[in-house]
């Protein structure tokens, strides 16, 4: 028995001998090669992202150069970190040969039900047109930012109110109430539909006087929350990790969890579509419908449309409840964590740079007025030019999505090399936001540098949303939240960090996480 089982242990050793030494063979032989650590069988370079992952290519691009390469499993990615070596992905056409990471097969967004659902992860440019065509004609255009704005100050105004019950100078995790904020007024813009997620964040915590939610509506805020994180997280989890590494004993729990949370989002998504396409059959021809995203998908090129004359020779069909559910979870998800983790890094920053801060104050006093009654316009908003340049060099120097990945369709030459049709790229926009070849004392947090006629010219190399064909759609919502949200903030409120002296404390999981932001928030003397 004794020499079976040695029989079996030589022939297992000899096996994995075999492999390892194929495996390194082919690797040290591989066409192109690029500097980079040096992968492991199986894993690839996975262990290194102990790191966080908006900060590993960062170390990696110190040591290696500005043109890397990591492997995940075996899935080899090319890492480009210099304004040039991006330049072909800049071309806005759909037969630019750059696109989305993902290919046209790839099983863990098939396992998870993401791969051509909405505009992420969809490579049939058909639909991907008609949708990004819907974003062009409601989010992007100005009528819509009026009702945004009005969402916005609904929300603020309750949250304002819970900071009042709680007491002026009361310790509050901005985070975690930012987070809340943006998920009601996504929520509000999308379907005019209340989640109570302030209010349940309220209730969570010690206080006298409660909120009334209706029954229910707490417990499915809190698990709305996590459905839309783990929708998140499995973007890129789903996208990345080969399947044998899911199934790990380690991850397989963790991989079911997202995909449950995953389902439970979908299907309570479609059950708020079941809902609202009953609502506007109830609605009689001449009532108004609700003016927000999720009755515009609904409608879209039927005889009730609510949209700006989308339709087309090309797109001229309405949406399935399958195309309007995946859309509408882009939407939440694109629009809640980048805008509310930016503000946690905008209050970060002003509160070390107190001549930026007072000169941000002093902008908004003077274009928004000291009346705190006076609701702000979308015109105050425009003029918030100082403002914006905060907002953007913040972005710059601590960028909210570190990075973005694409393949090209057909063979390509970056950087004085030809790489295969199929090659995946990370584009490291946080290495090129502070590439010496581009911006003076990139380590400085200096808002002047957007500001002028210097401004416009640094704003060509920002990728605070993106490049080329998939540069993010919500991007004017985005600027409109971030300046309005801000200005409601400073023109009321001090707001101070508890603790000076901590760094930033975040994890990137796509986008970088405000784990944890200590504020007081007090009223300033106007
Ligand atoms: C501060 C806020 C935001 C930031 C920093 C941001 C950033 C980005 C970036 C970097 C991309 C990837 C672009 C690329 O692949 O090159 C993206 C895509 C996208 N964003 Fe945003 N975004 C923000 C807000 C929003 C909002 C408010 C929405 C929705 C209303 C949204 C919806 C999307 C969608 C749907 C895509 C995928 C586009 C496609 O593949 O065609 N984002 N965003």
């Amino acid at each position: 028995m004794v020499h079976v089982y040695n029989d079996i242990l030589s022939i297992v050793v000899v096996v994995l001998i075999i492999y390892i030494s194929h495996f390194y063979y082919k690797y040290f032989t591989r066409k192109n090669p690029l500097p980079g650590p040096i992968p492991l069988p199986l894993f690839g370079n996975l262990f290194l992202f102990r790191h966080d992952i908006g900060e590993l290519p960062g170390l990696l691009q110190k040591k290696y150069g500005d043109i890397f390469e990591t492997y995940i499993g075996s899935r080899k990615f090319v890492w480009l970190c210099r304004e040039d070596l991006i330049q072909k992905m800049t071309t806005t056409s759909t037969r630019s040969n750059f696109h989305n990471l993902t290919t046209p097969d790839n099983e863990g967004l098939k396992e998870v039900g993401l791969l051509n659902t909405a505009l992420v992860y969809n490579l049939n440019y058909k639909t991907w047109e008609f949708y990004r065509r819907f974003y062009a004609r409601s989010i992007l255009k100005s009528s819509f930012n009026i009702k945004a704005a009005d969402c916005i100050q609904e929300a603020f105004r309750e949250m304002e109110d819970y900071w009042e019950q709680l007491g002026e100078g009361t310790i509050l995790e901005f985070p975690r109430w930012i987070k809340r904020f943006f998920t009601d007024t996504t929520f509000l813009m999308a379907a005019s539909k209340p989640t109570y997620s302030l209010a349940s964040y309220y209730n969570s915590l010690f206080t006298d006087k409660k909120v009334h939610i209706p029954a229910n509506s707490l417990k499915e805020s809190d698990t709305f929350i996590r459905a839309i994180d783990a929708f998140v997280t499995s973007l890129l989890y789903f996208l990345l990790l080969p399947k044998y590494l899911r199934e790990l004993p380690g991850l397989r729990g963790y991989t079911n969890n997202l995909k449950k949370r995953v389902e439970w989002l979908k299907n309570n998504v479609r059950g708020i579509i079941k809902e609202r396409r009953e609502e506007i059959e109830k609605t009689p021809e001449d009532h108004e419908l609700a003016h927000d995203l999720l009755t515009m998908f609904i409608t879209i090129n039927t005889s009730r449309d609510i949209t700006e004359k989308i339709a087309d020779s090309l797109h001229d069909r309405p949406m399935t409840d399958e195309e309007i559910c995946g859309n509408f979870m882009e939407l939440l998800s694109g629009g809640i964590d980048t805008s509310s983790n930016s503000i946690c890094y905008i209050i970060y920053y002003l509160s070390h740079y107190p001549k930026v801060k007072e000169k941000f104050i002093e902008e908004i006093d003077r274009v928004v007025g000291k009346d705190i009654s006076h609701k702000i316009t979308n015109e105050d908003i425009g003029k918030l030019e100082y403002c914006e340049a905060v907002i953007n060099e913040c972005s710059r120097i601590f960028s909210i999505l570190p990075s973005v990945g694409k393949r090209n369709a057909k063979p390509d030459e970056i950087g004085g090399m030809t790489f295969p049709a199929d090659t995946q790229f990370f584009t490291y926009f946080q290495g090129i936001h502070k590439h010496k070849s581009l911006w003076t004392d990139p380590e400085e947090f200096n808002p002047e540098r957007f500001m002028g006629k210097n401004g416009a010219e640094n704003k060509k190399h920002l990728y605070t949303f993106g490049i080329g064909l998939r540069k993010c759609p919500g991007r004017n919502l985005a600027m409109l939240e971030l300046k309005l949200t801000l200005a409601l903030l400073y023109r009321k409120y001090d707001i101070e960090l508890v603790d000076m002296n901590s760094p930033i404390k975040y994890h990137t999981a796509i986008v970088r996480t405000c784990d944890e932001l200590k504020v007081r928030i007090k009223k300033r003397n106007i």
